[in-house]
C-alpha cells in the first residue's frame, strides 16, 4: 500500500501554467499547493538547490512526518527567493539529470515533480516515487535514466555517503 507523506508547494506564480508541473500535482491531487510562502509548513524538508545539506535517507523521520516542500518559482528567481525565506529543514539533491522538456539533461536543475520523485526515492518511499511518475508521460524518464545512481544514495547512511557517491560517480 502507498502512504504518500504530505507534499507542499509554494507556488510564486512565475511559471507556464501549461507547463508548470505543481499546478498538475495539484490537479491530481498529489500536493498541496500554497500562495503564502509564510504558511510552507515550518518543521517540513525544504528542497533547495543551494541548501549546503544533501537529502540522504537520514530524512526518512522528517519526510514521514512533516511532509516534503518544494518553491515554485522561475529559475531565474530561485537563489534570491531561497535568500528571502529562512526555512529550517533545507537540503539539497545530490547530482540526478532532468528529464523535463524545459531542462531535458541538465544537471541538478530539475522540476519540482523530478525534485519530489527524488526526494522520496532517496529516502526510501520508492513505490510512492514511481506513483507520481503518472503527472506526465516523461516522469518516468527520470526514475530509468537516473536509476543507478538512485539506488546507490537510497542505499547511503546519511548526507555525507551520498556526497561521497556524488563525487565517485562525477569522478568516473
Ligand atoms: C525552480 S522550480 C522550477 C519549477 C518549474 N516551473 C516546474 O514546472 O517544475 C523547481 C523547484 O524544485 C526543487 N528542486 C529542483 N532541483 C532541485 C535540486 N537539485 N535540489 C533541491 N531542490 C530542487 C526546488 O524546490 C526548486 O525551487
Amino acid at each position: 500500500m502507498i502512504t504518500m507523506p504530505k507534499l507542499f508547494i509554494y507556488h510564486a506564480n512565475q511559471c507556464n501554467p501549461k507547463k508548470c508541473t505543481s499546478l498538475k500535482m495539484a490537479k491530481m491531487n498529489k500536493a498541496i499547493l500554497l500562495k503564502n510562502p509564510y504558511k510552507v509548513p515550518k518543521n517540513s524538508l525544504i528542497l533547495n538547490p543551494y541548501a549546503e545539506k544533501a537529502l540522504s535517507p537520514e530524512d526518512k523521520e522528517i519526510v514521514e512526518k512533516f511532509g516534503i516542500t518544494a518553491l515554485d518559482c522561475s529559475w531565474k528567481e530561485a537563489e534570491l527567493m531561497f535568500k528571502k525565506f529562512k526555512f529550517k529543514n533545507q537540503r539539497s539533491l545530490p547530482f540526478l539529470v532532468a528529464c523535463n522538456p524545459i531542462n531535458y539533461g541538465k544537471p541538478c536543475m530539475l522540476s519540482t515533480l523530478e525534485a519530489f520523485i527524488a526526494a522520496l526515492y532517496i529516502t526510501n518511499f520508492k513505490d510512492e516515487a514511481w506513483d507520481l511518475t503518472s503527472c506526465f508521460k516523461w516522469a518516468e524518464t527520470f526514475i530509468k535514466v537516473n536509476y543507478e545512481l538512485l539506488e546507490r544514495y537510497s542505499n547511503a547512511k546519511n548526507s555525507m555517503e551520498v556526497v561521497e557517491i556524488q563525487q565517485d560517480f562525477l569522478r568516473k
